[in-house]
């Protein structure tokens, strides 16, 4: 979608992001021993909590993904799991344009807090707009369908999913896109190898 939209020029510098937060965040086997949710030894995995946890890429990205939020006409974002809260964290703390109001960002629970205030969504956002889920990583889309029936079942409203990869191999997107929502990622990753290689999301 971006290279429709976007000046070449434009889509050139995403691509170069993409590809950096790749390379920053690639971890293999022959590094350190990493396994899927089974237990099984995979090849690799991203790791996206490398370079977003390093000051100028989370200030980089969260320029150009505050800026794809806006461009959708929706102020809200909301994250679920590791992956997704520096994102959130990033996007809300790019500078709004003259004029436009700043953007207002949540963190979805597992369950509810069983105390305090006991909420499941943490944060600001209003029931009144739209919700754009965000994370690092759309795989099988398991967790980003689980975090926006979260959202709905707390009376929000959800219309998309922005991440950073899609592993186009994998049926996150069409997954997601069957329930209305709209899917954007900053870099679609179609690895020759992808299928019999791993991440840490299978
Ligand atoms: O589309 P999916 O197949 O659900 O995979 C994507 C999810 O997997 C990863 O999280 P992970 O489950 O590894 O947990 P973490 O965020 O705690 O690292 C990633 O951060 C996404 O949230």
């Amino acid at each position: 979608m971006a290279e429709r939209t976007l000046s070449p020029s434009a889509y050139a510098d995403l691509v170069d992001l993409g590809r950096r937060l790749y390379a920053r965040a690639l971890v293999r086997r022959e590094q350190e021993p990493i396994t899927d949710p089974r237990g099984q030894p995979i090849g690799w995995l991203l790791d996206t909590r490398i370079p977003m946890l390093e000051g100028d890429t989370f200030r980089e990205v969260g320029r150009v993904l505050a800026e794809r939020v806006r461009a959708r006409g929706v102020r809200q974002v909301a994250g679920f799991g590791f992956g997704a809260y520096a994102l959130v964290c990033a996007i809300l703390s790019a500078p709004p344009p003259p004029g436009a109001p700043e953007l207002r960002g949540g963190f979805i629970r597992e369950q509810r807090k069983p105390y305090g205030r006991h909420r499941l969504v943490e944060g600001p956002l209003s029931r009144e707009e739209p919700v754009v889920l965000v994370d690092d990583i759309l795989n099988s889309g398991r967790s980003a369908a689980r975090a926006v029936a979260l959202l709905r079942s707390d009376g929000f409203e959800v219309c998309g999913v922005l991440t950073l990869f899609n592993f186009t191999w994998s049926s996150g997107r069409s997954r997601l896109e069957a329930e209305g929502l709209w899917v954007d990622s900053l870099l679609d990753l179609n690895l020759r190898d992808g299928p019999r290689s791993a991440s840490d999301s299978l």
